[in-house]
């Protein structure tokens, strides 16, 4: 799905009228209507009191026709206009008549006192601006936004939090539970930085025009579900273990073999053919006894990694994770890099090594995947002062060297030449000791399956993610653990081949 900018949203805006032939307001009906859907699938208590505060713009419009339907459904409501400016628009202001005459509670904001008691409702709805903020919040607006943030009560935000700018840096906004999103992706809502402000997101449909969108030009998108479909290479009737790729996982020191356990396994239930490990010899034993399916390479070293030597031809390489930075392991992987010309992931202890020694990084085949989490990024590419010059920097630094950066985060990012994938699915519980691991073996797994190394990244970092969400009615978030990824990737599968189960 793509995801575009204010400028973009706008212009299909305005495209949808002309090509629907229908009118403004009839598309802030549909807004409306598919914020209100899902308002009274989630807040079924009519009780509840609920105050709708609105600005003078089209979003603000959006939260009066809110009103207007949540009114009618017996829900408890009162509406608020915060006036920053004077400039209604026309189906703002159209809304304040309608509100008027159908005897909603409805009230005027100018000055501080005018603001509400917050602590007299359950639920703040948040129409105050939408993408059409064009500068820093001053005055009324920012007196009321203050107040609401401090409430401590139920903020959701229609379309996105008031103050939170799509496309630049944002300091101060609305910082809401909820953003319900009309129809098309913005990439503010899905940086770290604004995690406070956003809450969770939900994407809604309001019938934008298909041939609008289709005609806006992006790099950046969204993964949705049927994307990864459309990814996933058939199983042929005729497949056995040779056909299905041979992935070695390189990793491990003394106390640390766990990782390559873990991803080797994960390797393997991704649906590669044959798994070999790669690790120092303390870590033999604890493979065979724990995933007796996957084949074993010693290192001379009892505790860690001191030359990569196998006879093996396998068809992608996972390496990194529980390596260790020791001198002896670093010229390994150095002499390693000098020969390898295969398909290859690297994360964790490969990625400081990597941070060591930059001049490295030209010895990489094109399109090697690097997963690093924020930490392990900065070490790469040096600090960033927020998520834009971040991105900026991540994906010179991938074009420089031709690589693929997946930035691992609660919305993980996927860098790949000009294009950014944002990855959506998976919860907190993904936060757990050996996620990454495990994240590593699904790739290179898929690698060694013979998948194109951007379509790799993408269908992995879903696949993973997707695990968690299945599991969140079974396995307590503070309970899962990296093995629980690896025994749902199949449910992953199932889910994103028949959509049977939903996300
Ligand atoms: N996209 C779609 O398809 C659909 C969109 N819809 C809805 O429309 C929303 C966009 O509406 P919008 O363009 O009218 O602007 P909105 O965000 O309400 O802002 C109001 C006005 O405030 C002003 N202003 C800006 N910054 C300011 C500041 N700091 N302090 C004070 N004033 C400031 C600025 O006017 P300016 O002063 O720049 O002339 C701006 O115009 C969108 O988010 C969605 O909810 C749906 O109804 C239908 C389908
Ligand atoms: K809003």
């Amino acid at each position: 799905m793509k995801i575009l900018s204010a400028g973009q949203i706008r212009e299909i805006d305005a495209k949808t009228i002309h090509y629907e032939g229908i009118s403004s307001l009839e598309l802030m009906k549909h807004a409306a209507g598919a914020f209100y859907d899902w308002f009274t699938k989630k807040y079924t208590d009519k009780n509840d009191a609920i105050l709708i505060l609105s600005g003078v713009g089209n979003n603000g419009g959006d939260g009066l026709m809110v009103a207007r339907l949540l009114h009618k459904a017996g829900y408890r409501v009162q509406a608020c206009v915060v006036e920053y400016s004077e400039n209604y628009t026309e189906d703002c202001a159209h809304n304040v008549r309608r509100v008027k005459a159908e005897n909603i509670p409805f009230k005027r904001i100018t000055k501080e006192k005018e603001i509400p008691n917050f602590s007299e409702y359950d639920i703040l709805i948040d129409a105050l601006f939408g993408t059409g903020l064009s500068r820093e919040i001053t005055g009324i607006a920012a007196e009321v936004i203050k107040k609401m943030n401090e409430s401590g009560k139920t903020i959701v935000s229609i379309d996105v939090p008031g103050g939170l700018f799509p496309d630049k840096k944002t300091t101060f906004a609305v910082e809401a539970d909820e953003t319900v999103t009309f129809q098309i992706p913005k990439l503010a809502l899905y940086l770290p930085d604004n995690y406070r402000f956003v809450g969770n997101v939900t994407i809604v449909n309001i019938g934008l025009s298909e041939k609008a969108i289709a005609e806006a030009s992006t790099n950046r998108y969204l993964i949705e579900k049927k994307d990864i479909r459309e990814l996933l290479k058939p199983l042929s009737k005729f497949a056995h273990k040779g056909t299905q790729g041979h992935a070695l996982i390189i990793g491990g020191s003394l106390g640390k073999t766990g990782t390559v356990c873990l991803a080797s396994k994960a390797a393997l239930k991704t649906g590669c053919g044959l798994v070999s490990a790669y690790l120092p010899k303390c870590g033999t034993p604890v493979i065979q006894t724990h995933f007796p399916e996957a084949m074993a390479i010693e290192d001379d070293n009892s505790a860690f990694i001191t030359h990569i030597d196998y006879d093996i031809s396998p068809n992608a390489i996972g390496i990194g994770i529980g390596m260790g930075k020791r001198e002896e392991t670093q010229h390994a992987f150095y002499r390693f890099l000098q020969k390898n010309a295969l398909p290859m992931v690297i994360d964790a202890d490969g990625l400081n090594i990597l941070s060591l020694h930059p001049e490295w990084l030209d010895l990489l085949p094109p399109k090697t995947i690097l997963t690093p989490h924020p930490k392990e990024l900065s070490r790469l590419i040096g600090e960033w002062s927020d998520d834009y010059e971040k991105i900026e920097k991540a994906t010179a630094f991938a074009q420089k060297y031709r690589l693929i950066v997946i930035i691992k985060g609660a919305y993980s990012l996927i860098i790949d030449s000009d294009n950014l994938y944002v990855n959506d699915s998976g919860t907190p519980a993904l936060a757990t000791a050996g996620s990454g691991d495990v994240l590593t073996g699904i790739i290179a797994s898929l690698l060694a399956q013979g998948y194109e190394p951007g379509h790799a990244a993408r269908v992995g970092v879903y696949l993973h993610g997707l695990t968690a969400n299945l599991t969140q009615q079974t396995i307590h978030p503070r309970s899962f653990v990296a093995s629980d990824i690896i025994d749902n990737i199949g449910n992953a599968y199932f889910t994103i081949e028949n959509g049977m189960i939903k996300k």
